[in-house]
């Protein structure tokens, strides 16, 4: 049930997330199609990196339901659990590569989820598939990187490095947090025109795309719409092209 037109990508109903007594998401209704390229804002503590993880099934709700890619991740067993989020795809700030091995072993490490258990142990002694490791890392620019040790990569050659993983692992459902807040604003456009490519699809097999942001250009120039969160709450949800000063001034207010 979810081709193009079918059921959402993401469909969050009554949801809330408490941490204790504080409420960091409450009274979220949310859907999300396939295709749609989503920009997320809001100040320090808005609740953008709870939702992510909703959407990626790594938190749960205290309240109402998550559906991802058709699927309740609170009702599923481990294994079914480990498919549908291999089939989602996360970039965190502090990208989750293995900084001791060769760029490959961190590219191939997209695709693991997607392999039998024996062919993804043997790939973690040498990747298998080497010609689909190199061509996503050429898209990324660092095709020659494809024998370096990590660690000995800068910081923008890293984040290239986490893109080039997604790239392999192809996920339906691509979500980025605050991925281009530490980057000059050329090389932010390019981590983000790069992003909004994994899938590599257009039409109906596009990837989703959802991103945490602070920098409202960007969200107009990649994204196709526009959340604000304001203490755990939608604020507004417009076509990104719509997206005007007075929706961010009540965003950023201090309280
Ligand atoms: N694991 C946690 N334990 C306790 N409180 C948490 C946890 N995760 C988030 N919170 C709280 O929930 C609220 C929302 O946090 P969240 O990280 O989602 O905001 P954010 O919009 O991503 O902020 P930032 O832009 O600073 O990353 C904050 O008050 C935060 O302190």
């Amino acid at each position: 049930m979810n081709e193009a037109g079918a059921a959402p990508v993401v469909r969050l109903t009554g949801v809330s997330r408490r941490f204790g007594d504080r409420a960091a998401l409450a009274g979220i209704d949310l859907d999300v199609h396939r295709g749609e390229r989503v920009a997320l804002l809001g100040s320090s503590g808005a609740g953008k990196s709870t939702l992510l993880s909703l959407l990626n099934g790594s938190v749960r709700p205290s309240e109402g339901t998550v559906e991802l890619l058709g699927q309740r991740p609170d009702q599923l067993g481990p294994r079914p659990l480990r498919r549908l989020r291999a089939r989602i795809g996360t970039v965190h700030q502090r990208l989750d590569l293995v900084e001791q091995v060769r760029v490959a072993h961190n590219v191939n490490a997209g695709r693991l989820g997607r392999m039998s258990t024996p062919t993804a142990l043997r790939s973690l002694v040498w990747p298998v598939g080497m010609s689909e490791v190199r061509a996503v890392l050429e898209q990324v620019g660092l095709g020659w990187a494809v024998h370096e040790r990590t660690e000995r990569l800068s910081g923008g050659e890293r984040q290239r490095v986490a893109i080039a993983r997604l790239l392999l692992q192809r996920p339906e459902l691509v979500l980025a947090d605050e991925p281009v807040s530490s980057l000059d604003p050329a090389r932010a456009a390019e981590i983000l025109r790069l992003l909004t490519q994994v899938g590599g699809a257009t039409g109906a097999d596009a990837p989703t795309f959802v991103v945490s942001l602070h920098q409202p250009a960007l969200a107009r120039e990649h994204c196709t719409r526009a959340i604000g969160l304001r203490e755990g709450r939608v604020a507004f949800d417009v076509a990104a092209a719509d997206l005007a000063d007075h929706h961010l001034e009540d965003l950023y207010v201090l309280t």
